[in-house]
């Protein structure tokens, strides 16, 4: 199988890696001619996975005709908010008969719509042409071979499957789902709650408010995904739990470590730089909350981040705001 990687970032070279260990033939496009020239003829990415060793066999190039060429798999690893744009604009570079495969995990601010409703839209493709791979995927650990699985989502098993079979090798298993709106909800929203996991560890809070957060948090991330017609299935599962329990754990977690700058003072411009990368996050609580006031969900965790981040609401007054909130019974 064929697959282009759209991406030179951490995660769009990572996926490159696991698509060459299963055995697939691999091209990436990026902007940056020095990262394309890096990967193709050192094979190493320093700027985003340094000290790695990519397989010899991947190659990059910043033109998209180039990567697209032939491809069975398009696989898409840009910031979630770039998606439409650079989509369109390579839609008549696709080959035809291909899957397109999101490996982003944000909403579209303009249209608080899901990753794989973008790449459907943007490259005209039906929804059963579309999957999206989420779950405890940080790159780093992944791109050093260790363990790991994921969810590969598609409203078609047949594509969920043959995504599933292009990723799967000895370090990498992917597990197929078909809901794909809680799959993908899932990973947009845990890293709204692993900024909010990051702010409390960062002003000096402990395991039991970090405990706390994360299970809230997976209660609004259910919420959410039920009232939008997900599978109660998916939030315990690998998309769901799994991926939030990694993502507010680990200091590889740009999210977490944005949140974390953000609790020990930082403005947010100040911890977008010191973190580096792309921190979906950032962008996606507002978008986020928008989907939840559409369809009338609760979502006091993401809303209070939404107000450290965008709306000046002190990182002191977080904690009081959300423990201020009226009593009930726990659930969801
Ligand atoms: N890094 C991870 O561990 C990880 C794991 C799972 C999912 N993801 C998701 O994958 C997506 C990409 O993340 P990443 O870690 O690779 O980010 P990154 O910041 O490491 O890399 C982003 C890449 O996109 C490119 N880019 C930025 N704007 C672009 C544009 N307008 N057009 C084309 N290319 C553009 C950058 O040059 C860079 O190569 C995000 O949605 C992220 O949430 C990341
Ligand atoms: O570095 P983050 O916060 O974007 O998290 C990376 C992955 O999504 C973890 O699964």
């Amino acid at each position: 199988m064929r697959a282009a990687v759209l991406g030179t970032g951490a995660w769009g070279t990572t996926f490159a890696c696991v698509l060459a260990d299963a055995g697939c033939e691999v091209a990436l496009w990026g902007r940056s001619a020095a990262v394309c020239e890096q990967i193709t003829t050192e094979h190493r990415n320093t700027a985003y996975l340094p000290g790695i060793e990519l397989p010899a066999a991947i190659t990059a190039s910043t033109d998209a005709s180039v990567a697209l060429a032939g491809a069975d798999l398009v696989v898409i690893a840009i910031p979630s908010q770039s998606a439409r744009a650079t989509l369109e604009r390579l839609r008549t570079l696709m080959p035809a008969g291909c899957v397109a495969v999101s490996l982003m995990k944000g909403v579209e601010l303009s249209t608080d719509q899901r990753m794989s409703q973008v790449v459907a839209e943007a490259l005209g493709l039906p929804a059963d042409r579309v999957a999206v791979v989420s779950g405890p995927n940080l790159a780093r650990e992944i791109a050093e071979r260790q363990p790991t699985a994921t969810v590969v989502a598609s409203t078609s098993e047949e594509t969920a499957q043959l995504v599933a079979r292009a990723c799967s090798s000895a370090a990498f298993r992917p597990y197929t789902n078909t809901d794909v709106v809680g799959v993908e909800l899932c990973g947009a929203v845990k890293n709204v709650i692993a900024v909010a996991v990051g702010i409390a560890q960062g002003r000096g809070l402990g395991y039991n408010t970090r405990a706390t957060i994360i299970t809230r948090g997976l209660v609004e991330i259910t919420r959410l995904g039920l009232a939008l017609g997900a599978d109660a299935e998916t939030f315990p599962g690998l998309a769901g739990m799994g991926d939030l329990m990694a993502t507010c754990a680990s200091p590889l977690s740009r999210n977490h470590s944005l949140g974390v700058r953000i609790g020990q003072g930082m403005t947010l411009d100040e911890a977008i730089a010191a973190t580096g990368g792309t921190a979906e996050g950032v962008k996606s609580s507002r978008s986020v909350l928008e989907l939840a006031e559409s369809v009338g969900v609760e979502m006091p965790i993401t809303a209070a981040v939404v107000g450290v981040l965008h709306e000046g609401l002190p990182v002191a007054d977080l904690a009081p705001l959300l423990l201020a909130r009226p009593r009930k019974a726990e659930g969801v």
